[in-house]
């Protein structure tokens, strides 16, 4: 009998310059259900997760005890019933979600009431980077920027008249190594390039002008260009989902999956185009997420488990 649910979105991250800061949630979920047990247990209901490991090595398992930690509480054990439609190391945050996850997880077995601006500095301590875990939390197209004393500012937006494309390859691609390709150091002259291209794409964004904004996600200069030959058919699905009339295309977070662009009520027929021709990818067509992420209580269970 599940005391409580919690629903995480997917996210894409970067939105082509927009790197480690822009990230944008979507409609493929990570959802816990929750029991009391007398010991931890993690049971995973999808294709899309891997065997369970114990619990001490679970990702939210780990993140949930870091957080009830962080704040001096003990995390009383459960059995953890998980199903997800978010492909892992494909570059759509699972690994945020996973972290989201486990910080609601401390956050009602704790009660520990933690504000949304301290579930994201701590998911953001955890992922290294606010983008995908922002997008994760809030819902919606955030553009964050963490301050040198820790802060985080989030600029968050859900009316965008978009529809959104991914390209999901077989092949995996840990976010780590595909950090490990980029630059330690920009020149002034190479930074100064990148964030005026940054800065114009998110004006174009957020402003409504998808065309421009379309243009200058592929214009990108941060991350693009030393991660496009890890990419699978990088430069095909780029020229044939523009010819098919999408807005721009980019890599979803760190890859290997790509994502489109495009107005509302088109991406079907893209996803249709760019399908035939990759038969090896999964072409699916994507939705905002505007909410972020939900804890369900079921009050009767709750109540009846004395938590
Ligand atoms: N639901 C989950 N439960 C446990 N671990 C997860 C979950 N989702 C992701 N992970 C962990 O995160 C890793 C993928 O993270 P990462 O390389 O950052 O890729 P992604 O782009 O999917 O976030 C997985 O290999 C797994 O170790
Ligand atoms: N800004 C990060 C985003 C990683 O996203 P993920 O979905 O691949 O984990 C980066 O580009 O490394």
């Amino acid at each position: 009998m599940s005391m409580f649910s919690i629903t995480v979105p997917a996210s894409t991250a970067n939105l082509g310059p927009g790197f480690d800061s822009a990230g944008l949630a979507l409609n493929l979920y990570l959802t816990l259900h929750v029991e009391k047990s007398e010991h931890w247990e993690f049971v995973h209901e999808s294709v899309h997760l891997p065997p369970a490991p114990d619990a001490s090595e679970h990702l939210i398992y780990k993140t949930a005890e870091r957080t009830a930690n962080l704040y001096h509480s003990t995390l009383p054990p459960c059995k953890v019933i998980m199903e997800s439609d978010i492909p892992l190391a494909r570059g759509l945050g699972s690994s945020a979600s996973a972290i989201i996850a486990g910080i609601e997880l401390a956050n009602q077995l704790c009660e520990l009431s933690l504000s949304i601006e301290e579930k994201l500095r701590i998911a953001t301590d955890i992922e290294g980077h606010p983008d995908n875990v922002a997008a994760s939390l809030y819902g919606g197209l955030v553009i964050t920027s963490q301050l040198p004393n820790g802060d985080i500012e989030v600029f968050k937006k859900t009316d965008a008249e978009l529809d959104f494309i991914v390209y999901i390859p077989v092949v995996e691609l840990k976010t780590e190594d595909a950090r490990k390709v980029l630059p330690e150091q920009f020149t002034r002259n190479e930074a100064a390039k990148a964030s005026a291209v940054g800065n114009v794409m998110i004006a174009a964004l957020v402003s409504g002008n998808y065309e421009l904004a379309g243009k200058m996600m592929e214009e990108d200069l941060f991350h693009e260009p030393y991660r496009s030959s890890l990419i699978p058919n990088y430069s095909e699905i780029r020229e044939e989902a523009k010819i098919a009339g999408a807005f721009g295309t980019v890599i979803s977070g760190a890859g290997p999956t790509m994502i489109s662009f495009t107005s509302k009520g088109k991406g079907q027929e893209v996803a249709a185009q760019l399908q035939n021709l990759l038969s090896s990818h999964q072409v699916s067509v994507l939705k905002m997420d505007s909410d972020g992420s939900s804890v369900n209580l079921d009050v009767n269970n709750f109540k009846a488990f004395g938590i």
